[in-house]
């Protein structure tokens, strides 16, 4: 039984039945799960716990929810848009009557919207939750139909990047050779989407297929995402990882222990310009001077159309105490100057492919890429 928010029960990673019939790789519960009907709630790991610590929390408001996308209890560009949708249900509800309603959701989801401003699965999730919410009120929808068919589309959005993640790992895993050691960065596994992932997909996908795959893990400061997060995921399902410091990116693939770099996205233009985890475009740049391959593995919900390169993604700067006190540890000098900007953006002249649901896509991207606009259908 988890503990609400703020006041969290550890859970011993717990064996996780298949859902659906899609067998689950992971022994972990999910990272997001919706609790209950229509008066339930959102039960999400806290990440920040992990990998000590399996613990989950119980989200049934909004401010919880933000604070959770904003502390980075969950994270990761689809997880954070799949929260976000569920928690503009858990939103909606407080407002009982049908008059106002709309007008209600749309302030829930400019609240959520202030939580972080990088990954653009955030707004693209509201931004579909409130057109369901729009055609409920056209319709004059009755308040309890609203809400159960906010709840149902917070749950296709979920679903549906299941599968994308599953098709992504497919896809992906062709471009991984055999016997090869494959580099990532940051977390993009199970933790950072509704399950499976993206770049962690295809390496489980690879390493499911039997291609003897070694992954080599940065550790991605300042949050550790990479050593507390993708290295816990990869030993739930067996995958051979070996964990580095960021600095020694460089060395592993002067050494020709890596063949392939892999990371995830939180933002893509149309030209294919990527924002990911600061770090992303050291390594991309790194793996052009080697000569190894930079893919990028996304599904085409991380895709903005409306950005026509990467100068227009907002980057997030974070608290200086996540670099000065990471775990709480002073590691540097009282009131010394820091800049933490928690993203960068790689140029598209640097991914050789980007592996998406529909495919590996290759430059020229804008004229690849657009066959992934939903309205291109
Ligand atoms: C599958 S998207 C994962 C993406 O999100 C991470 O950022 P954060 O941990 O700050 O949410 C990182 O950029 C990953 O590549």
């Amino acid at each position: 039984m988890a503990a609400s928010a703020g006041d969290d029960m550890i859970m011993a990673p717990k064996k996780q039945e298949k859902r659906e019939g899609i067998p689950r790789l992971m022994s972990a519960p999910l990272a997001i799960e919706w609790v209950g009907d229509i008066d339930g709630f959102v039960r999400l790991i806290d990440q920040t716990r992990l990998p000590s610590e399996l613990v989950q929390i119980d989200c049934r408001d909004a401010a919880t929810i933000w604070e959770a996308i904003k502390m980075l209890r969950v994270r990761g560009a689809p997880a954070i848009g799949i929260t976000a949708a569920m928690g503009l249900v858990v939103g909606a509800r407080t407002h009982e009557s049908r008059d106002g309603l709309r007008e209600h959701i749309h302030q829930v989801a400019d609240y959520l919207r202030t939580s972080r401003p990088t990954a653009v699965n955030l707004f693209w999730a509201l931004d579909r939750m409130e057109r369901v919410a729009d055609a409920c009120e056209a319709e004059t929808m009755p308040h309890e139909q609203t809400l159960a068919l906010l709840l149902m589309e917070a749950k296709r959005i979920r679903d549906e990047d299941r599968e994308m993640c599953i098709a992504i790992g497919q896809h992906g895993k062709e471009l991984l050779a055999n016997d090869s050691g494959v580099l990532t960065h940051c977390n993009t596994g199970a933790l950072a989407t509704a399950d499976y992932g993206t770049a962690l997909s295809v390496i489980f996908h690879a390493h499911e297929a039997k291609k003897n795959i070694v992954a080599y893990v940065d550790e991605t400061r300042p949050l550790l995402q990479g050593s507390r997060l993708t290295a816990w995921e990869l030993q739930q399902r067996g995958v051979p990882a070996t964990l580095i410091c960021d600095n020694m990116a460089a060395t592993v693939m002067r050494q020709g222990r890596v063949q392939a770099v892999i990371v995830g996205a939180d933002r893509i233009a149309a030209n294919g310009d990527t924002a990911n985890k600061i770090g992303t475009y050291g390594l991309a740049v790194l793996a052009k001077a080697h000569g190894i391959p930079f893919y990028v593995a996304a599904p085409s919900s991380t895709f903005d159309f409306e950005l026509a390169d990467g100068s227009g993604i907002p980057i997030e700067e974070r608290d200086s105490r996540e670099v000065t006190h990471p775990l709480g540890l002073a590691i540097a000098p009282d009131d010394v100057a820091v800049y933490n900007p928690a993203f960068d953006v790689t140029p598209a002249e640097l991914v050789a492919a980007f592996v998406t649901e529909q495919g590996v896509i290759r430059a020229p991207y804008v004229e690849n890429l657009a066959a992934l606009r939903k309205d291109s259908a």
